[in-house]
């Protein structure tokens, strides 16, 4: 049961579950404005310092103003436990709005005459619920989730200190070979069966048109661009996100990108009194090698996270996949993904480009910030 006071806001209902904590619909009872408020509920509780300091971290979220950066009003404490208070979106996340058909959204950017968006039933999104999602279509959302019914996870939000990343890679039985350049991520290798290979070749090619459906894709650049703009504005304030992911970019029924979450992984990983019990913080699937290995972040982390996301959106699967965390660390600091059009013949060349650039291990050889991502993206 949610509770049905926090601080002066009133819970309405839940809009969403993630790693760290939920996302409650509610009303600030002295304004009578509704907005969206998220307990991070898997944070242990605060002591004072901690709670200083969340107070300190919200004036440096309060100011930024961009009209694709969500705005963060307020933050509190609940019960020992932190809050953060902000513009509630109306819309999908990119995933899901990707997903949408064409009689549900018109495209290009005109103005929008179809259904409103409506939220899907929320257990979203990201890597952790990717064949839900599939099942989740009940034949009447307007979504067509089939279209994105990728592999299952392969990363989890959080792990004790003892068996992070670097560790967990010093564990794994194989010494990776770091000399040798990068190997490439090899395609899965055709049934022996022609006929289950017809199958699995229209199965693939229904699958791949899907994606490239003209409609969407001029979704997905528009977006890009838009997620471009709000990583060169934070970036500018001297903020890396650090939790780049689907389900951290909603838009909204006017086609408005939204970046949410920038700095809650940073505060969250960096306050002792929050992680206290060595939480990890951050989505597996979409941290860079320089992540993984604990290195100091700057801008470009991002750019590779945007990589992961533009790869997986132009291809329908992930550039690693992994059964576990430090199988795809691995792959992540030693494995070259696919070739996006290896695995989508006809899709997008220039965006495939963009992609695999952004998902270079070497930081020097991505794109250097997100304003020239955003010329690459829109030549
Ligand atoms: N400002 C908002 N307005 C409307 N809906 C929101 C807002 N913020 C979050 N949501 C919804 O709540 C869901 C859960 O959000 P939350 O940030 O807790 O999870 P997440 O991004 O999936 O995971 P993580 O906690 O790892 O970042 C989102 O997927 C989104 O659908």
């Amino acid at each position: 049961m949610p509770p049905k006071l926090i601080g002066p806001y009133r819970v309405m209902d839940t809009l969403g579950s993630g790693g760290v904590g939920t996302v409650y619909r509610a009303l600030d009872r002295r304004t009578n404005d509704t907005v969206a408020l998220k307990l991070l509920s898997a944070a242990p509780a605060l002591d004072a310092r901690a709670a200083l300091r969340l107070a300190r971290e919200y004036e440096t979220l309060a100011e930024l103003a961009h009209p694709n950066v969500v705005k963060v009003f307020d933050v509190g404490v609940f019960q020992g436990y932190p809050y953060l208070v902000m513009e509630l979106i109306e819309g999908l996340t990119l995933r899901h709005y990707l997903d949408l058909r064409g009689s549900d959204i018109h495209s290009p950017s005109g103005s929008y005459s179809g259904p409103r968006l409506r939220a899907l039933p929320l257990d979203d999104d990201d890597s952790d619920s990717w064949g839900e999602e599939a099942d989740s279509d009940d034949g009447e959302s307007p979504f067509n989730l089939a279209a994105f019914s990728e592999e299952e996870p392969s990363e989890d939000i959080s792990l004790q200190a003892g068996t992070g990343p670097v560790r967990a890679l010093a564990d794994a039985a194989d010494e990776p070979d770091t000399d040798g350049p990068p190997e490439p991520q090899v395609p899965a290798a055709p049934h022996a069966d022609p006929k289950v290979q017809l199958v699995e070749r229209r199965i693939q090619e229904a699958r791949t048109d899907e994606l490239n459906r003209p409609e969407r894709m001029g979704r997905l650049k528009d977006a890009m661009l838009q997620v471009c703009e709000a990583l060169a504005y934070i970036h500018g304030h001297g903020l890396v996100h650090r939790d780049l992911k689907p389900s951290n970019i909603m838009v909204d029924e006017d086609r408005q990108v939204r970046l949410m979450d920038f700095g809650l992984a940073k505060f969250l990983a960096d306050d002792a009194g929050l992680t206290g019990d060595g939480r990890f913080v951050g989505t597996f699937r979409y941290m860079s090698p320089e992540q993984i290995l604990g290195e100091p972040l700057d801008a470009r982390a991002d750019l590779y996270s945007l990589g992961v996301i533009l790869y997986e959106l132009l291809s329908g699967r992930p550039p690693f996949d992994a059964k576990t965390p430090s199988q795809l660390w691995q792959q992540v600091l030693e494995v070259e993904p696919a070739p996006v059009l290896a695995i989508n013949l006809k899709g997008d060349p220039q965006l495939a480009r963009v992609a695999h650039r952004l998902l270079r291990k070497e930081l020097d050889d991505r794109y250097q910030t997100a304003e020239e991502v955003y010329e690459a993206l829109a030549e």
